[in-house]
């Protein structure tokens, strides 16, 4: 594998030092950076475990990611394979168990470069959507791995619609087997990750038909591959779907099914059984096997998408305080690229971004925890909210954190180009989750629905039942509301409230708006569902701006609880601003549109904006935990450096 050229290394002893700009910077800070690094962690004994883990990691030669970029897929493949083998034996020799935090970080860390990540999904999927009995019998065969399972449901045919998928699971009471079958080629099974050379069994989503009736989909185990020798089982035809945008290392994968018979043990069977004679009982709702996606898209904000965005501004961020390039004023010595305020704009703002997401994501999966349990004992009253929000909340956030990495990518110049950089395989990485686990325009849609449903309820008789029992997410809809915005100076807009209640302004407006569209459609004769596909472009931007007020809403609340740390409250009330502001320079016409905001008031607000980034900058967050900096970019830089 070895490469003619010099390769950066982290083995050059040059690469090793700290640069001295990077000392300079970190010497201005204002506030305790452990402490706050606690407060990302979730508390001091989680920093603890995180550095164990980090520490472990980077200090064994067999998980060095040095040759990565030099790989064929095969190669990264392979070597992805090793690497989770290898952390599965520490695991099992320091006891760490499937969902321990030890693992979390682990996968953080390698963010991609560790092989069977669906693994964890099936296992979660299982978990939702399984009886006791079989989360008993199957969770201990996937957790010692003597069986690697995917999680298999996008079809050639069809993703997003899932009452049109086609691969059928047909009950025959004679032998009490469901028959797993594609009845066309569009039924082929197509992308799910591991499935191309790696699992062994696969939870198969499939319309299920029993008693002559089609059900809807449910989900069934079926294992795929020979536990003995690997090879496709009796009616099986699976492989690889090809090259990718980007998961060189992950075996997207096809799998058609031939009439493969499963015990009538293997349908998943919380929300629905069938009875040995082909008797259904729902036990849920119609989407009750929904939730298995619910509880992925929650999952991944912390654990995969947001991280991405994080370790972008890592490297952009510490990458414009070592590059210097121009002069501020004739005669200087060449400026750090990171004083110039356009380089500051660029950055900070989604600096700014990935703390917002972090206590947003943070929120949402507190929320999760409150409501997973009783949504298992078939208790869903706070389904649809967890629903509407999953949705949107992973929409926005695989948006912008895919927006906000290609922006540190280009702030980074031509090296940003660099694969050896860390960026592009950010970006190509974090891009994926715009699409999969929803895509995100039928994410938004979803959450679309809920904000039409929660607005004419919201439009109830004052203090009904009904309008009492709006959901919390959505409560605003009934607050008093402003006509306009009070703030006349600068200091004004960096009040939470002042913005937190623009932005409840604009997303009420804008829902409000899509209801009427939707409401004059069908009052003019277009029946509700032309009706609603005229307004989705209307419905898409109201549940847009419901998501970053949520976003706003929940950075300040996360402000709110730090009120006995001021050094660091302050720091990330900085933040909090600049993320607000941002929003409402970057939708100013919604704010102005009903004269909300007047232009003058708008340019107020860019003044308040643009003199936080200086205040920022100085005490930039350059201390996020992510060694990503340390792994791509450094020595990168100072290769170049050494051939000059
Ligand atoms: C380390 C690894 C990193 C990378 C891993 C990547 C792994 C990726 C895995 C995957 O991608 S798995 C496949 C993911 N696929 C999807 O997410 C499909 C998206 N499509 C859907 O969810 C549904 O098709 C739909 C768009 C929601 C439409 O569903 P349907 O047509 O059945 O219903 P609707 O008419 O829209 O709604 C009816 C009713 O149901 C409610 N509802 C819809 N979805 C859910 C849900 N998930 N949970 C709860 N309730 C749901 C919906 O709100 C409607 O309610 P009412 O308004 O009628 O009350
Ligand atoms: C990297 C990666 C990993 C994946 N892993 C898995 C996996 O492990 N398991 C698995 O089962 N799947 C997996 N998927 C598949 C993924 O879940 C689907 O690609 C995703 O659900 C989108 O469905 P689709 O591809 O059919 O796109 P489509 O739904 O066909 O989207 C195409 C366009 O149609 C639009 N559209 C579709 N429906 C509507 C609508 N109702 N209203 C308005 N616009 C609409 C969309 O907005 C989009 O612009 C993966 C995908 C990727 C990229």
């Amino acid at each position: 594998m070895g490469s003619p050229v010099h390769r950066v290394s982290m083995g050059d002893p040059w690469s090793r030092r700290v640069h001295p700009d990077i000392g300079s910077e970190r010497s201005t800070r204002s506030f305790d950076v452990e402490r706050l690094t606690n407060i990302l962690d979730g508390g001091a004994q989680n920093t603890a475990v995180r550095r164990k883990v980090e520490s472990i990691i980077h200090s064994d030669p067999v998980f060095s990611l040095k040759d990565n970029y030099f790989m064929s897929q095969n190669e990264r493949y392979e070597a992805s394979v090793q690497k989770k083998f290898h952390i599965q034996m520490i695991a099992q020799r320091l006891g760490w168990l499937e969902d321990s935090r030890e693992l979390y970080y682990a996968a953080r860390i390698f963010s991609g470069d560790l092989a069977l990540g669906l693994q964890h999904i099936f296992l979660k999927a299982l978990r939702s959507l399984g009886s006791e009995e079989q989360i008993a019998k199957w969770a201990p065969l996937c957790n010692t791995f003597q069986i690697i399972a995917t999680y298999a449901q996008t079809e050639l045919g069809h993703g997003t619609y899932l009452q049109g998928l086609e691969t059928e699971a047909t009950y025959d009471a004679d032998t009490q087997e469901f028959v797993l079958h594609s009845p066309k080629i569009t039924a082929i099974k197509w992308w799910p990750g591991d499935l191309g050379r790696s699992a062994t069994h696969a939870l198969v989503q499939a319309q299920l038909i029993c008693s002559g009736a089609r059900r809807g989909m449910h989900a069934f185990i079926v294992p795929i591959r020979s536990l003995q020798d690997h090879t496709p089982l009796p009616g099986i035809t699976v492989g690889d779907i090809g090259p990718k945008m980007g998961f060189e290392q992950t075996d997207n994968g096809f799998l058609r099914l031939d009439h493969v018979r499963v015990p009538r043990e293997n349908m998943l069977s919380r929300f629905a059984q069938v009875l040995p004679d082909g008797t259904y009982i729902k036990l849920g709702t119609a989407q009750s096997n929904y939730l298995s996606m619910v509880v992925t898209r929650v999952e991944l904000l912390l654990g995969e998408i947001i991280p991405l965005l994080q370790k972008a501004c890592v490297i952009a961020i510490r990458y414009s305080v070592i590059r210097r390039q121009s002069q501020l004023r004739p005669g200087d010595p060449e400026a750090k690229i990171l004083d110039y305020q356009t380089q500051q704009q660029k950055l900070l703002p989604q600096l700014a971004m990935a703390y917002a997401f972090h206590f947003l994501a943070t929120n949402l999966l507190e929320f999760f925890h409150h409501s997973y349990n009783a949504i298992l004992n078939r208790d869903f009253s706070l389904l649809p909210e967890l629903h509407a929000l999953s949705s949107g909340v992973k929409a926005m956030v695989s948006d912008f954190c895919t927006q906000g990495a290609e922006l540190c990518r280009r702030a980074c110049g031509g090296h940003g180009y660099s694969k050896l950089s860390g960026l592009p395989s950010l970006v190509t990485r974090v891009t994926a989750s715009c699409t999969y686990e929803g895509e995100n325009t039928v994410l938004y849609l979803q959450m679309a629905r809920f904000l039409v449903k929660s607005y004419l309820q919201s439009q109830a008789s004052p203090g009904s039942t009904s309008q009492r029992s709006l959901p919390q997410s959505v409560a605003y809809l009934t607050a008093p509301d402003l006509a306009r915005c009070p703030a006349r100076r600068a200091a004004d807009f960096l009040h939470p409230e002042v913005y937190t209640r623009a932005w409840a302004h604009v997303a009420v407006r804008l829902i409000k708006d899509s209801v009427h569209h939707l409401q004059t459609l069908q009052q003019s004769g277009a029946d509700q569902h032309e009706a609603w596909n005229q307004t989705t472009v209307i419905h898409l931007q109201a549940a847009k701006a419901h998501c970053y007020y949520v976003s706003v809403k929940s950075f300040t609340e996360a402000l709110e609880r730090l009120e006995n740390e001021p050094s660091i409250q302050q720091a990330l009330k900085r933040l909090c601003d600049l993320y607000a502001l941002h929003g409402i320079l970057s939708n100013a016409g919604d704010f102005l549109h009903d004269d909300f905001l007047s232009g003058a008031q708008v340019d107020v607000v860019r003044t308040a904006y643009l003199d936080l980034l200086p205040l920022i900058r100085s005490k930039t967050l350059l201390n996020w935990g992510n060694p990503a900096y340390e792994k791509y970019i450094r020595p990168l830089l100072q290769s170049w450096r050494a051939k000059l």
